[in-house]
């Protein structure tokens, strides 16, 4: 028997209103999250990720918006929103309100541990008094009981002399203390998906491995679903059980971790594999893939990602691959697979032209050609 899942997102579009135009930062997004399951979401930047989990938390601001999708959790409707022909978004009305979703959801159910612990922590309290202040809200504990847990959980996620550096200041805590602080707070209210957003992006190398090694022991002891956003395919390969990969605001390839790296599906996931940190390399620094990725304004047609594809064929320029089935468990948006019965094999393929774009070959010839 299947279980149902933690979390389901389904067709979720989050847009971003701007001058210059509209983006559609997350496009028709659709995963689940199985209960005690780490679920990688990977992609370059800027290709939505962090807008997809803000949307998952309800947490998108103006000139933001999400204009529709359903997302359940446990039962609960965190999303319901449809848009109608007037362009108008409508909510469902099982769909929680704004204070349900802070009462019931926010921290309780689902955290999130940003990339930035001082974002989460403000300097002019101390540690202690924060997690006792955030605990004591989040559940029916009094000031003392509070604080003994607070104790508790910094000596759980491993800071030392926890009852004495429970009075100092985050300022007093190095970049890696302050995450495990940003952990113990999103662990205080033992909510059964964690979110975390680039944790150990600013962490040097040893601190991100001790903060992996405590998030492996704690996923054990709490059997806490996880969704962890990263760029880097190390960290996936250590943590996570199955990745989606994402790709100007499309998914474009989900499989479970394994198949991700040895039966890799689409060409833009081989290209983010291939660009792995070799292990003297300091910097997770990231991107030789060809070319840049073009910004969401200006989305290219067809496949997205057709201008930088050493795969990519000249259909590849009109025909928008949706995600679908190749292998079990295993689903990626690229038309050269033959369920999308898109003639690929009869497609001229696209060459480099001097941007290093990819480009239909007589383009290239009459450039270089007359004149
Ligand atoms: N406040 C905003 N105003 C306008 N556009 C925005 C805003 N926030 C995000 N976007 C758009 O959404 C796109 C996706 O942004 P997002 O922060 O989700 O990327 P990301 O995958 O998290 O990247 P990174 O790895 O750099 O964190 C951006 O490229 C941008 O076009
Ligand atoms: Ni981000």
């Amino acid at each position: 028997m299947t279980q149902d899942p933690l979390l389901s997102v389904q067709n979720v579009t989050t847009q971003f209103v701007t001058e210059e135009g509209i983006v559609r930062a997350v496009d028709d997004l659709s995963f689940d999250v199985h209960r005690g399951e780490t679920l990688g979401l990977v992609g370059e930047s800027g290709a939505g990720k962090s807008v997809a989990i803000r949307s998952i938390m309800r947490l998108i601001s103006s000139p933001g918006e999400i204009v529709s999708g359903t997302i359940t959790y446990k039962g609960h409707v965190i999303l319901d929103r449809s848009q109608g022909p007037d362009g108008e978004v409508r909510d469902g009305e099982a769909m929680l309100s704004e204070a349900e979703m802070r009462s019931k959801i926010r921290g309780r159910e689902i955290a999130l541990i940003f990339q930035d612990p001082m974002e989460s922590l403000n300097p002019v309290f101390t540690i202690g008094s924060q997690l006792r202040e955030f605990i004591e809200i989040n559940r029916d504990l009094s000031n003392a009981e509070a604080k003994a847990e607070a104790i508790e959980l910094l000596r759980e996620v491993g800071i030392p002399e926890a009852e004495s550096r429970y009075h100092e200041y985050p300022h007093q805590f190095s970049g890696g203390m302050r995450q495990r602080v940003l952990i113990a707070m999103a662990l205080a209210c033992k909510p059964d998906l964690i979110i975390a957003d680039e944790p150990t992006t600013a962490l040097d190398v040893t601190v991100e491995g001790q903060i992996l090694d405590l998030i492996e022991q704690l996923k054990t002891e709490y059997e806490t679903s996880f969704i962890w956003v990263t760029h880097d395919m190390g960290v996936v390969a250590e943590i996570c059980d199955r990745v989606n990969v994402m790709y100007l605001g499309e998914l474009i390839e989900q499989a479970p971790v394994d198949e991700l790296f040895h039966e890799t599906k689409h060409p833009y996931t081989e290209a983010l594999l291939r660009s792995i940190p070799k292990p003297h390399e300091t910097t997770g620094e990231f991107d030789p893939i060809r070319g840049i990725m073009p910004d969401g304004m200006n989305a290219p047609s067809g496949c997205r990602f057709h201008p930088r594809c050493p795969d990519a064929r000249e259909v590849c320029m009109s025909v928008h691959p949706d995600l679908r089935e190749i292998d079990d468990g295993q689903n990626a948006a690229c038309l050269k697979y033959d369920v999308f019965d898109a003639d690929y094999d009869d497609s001229p393929p696209l060459v480099v032209d001097e941007n290093g774009e990819r480009v239909p070959a007589e383009t290239v010839e009459s450039v270089g050609g007359d004149d």
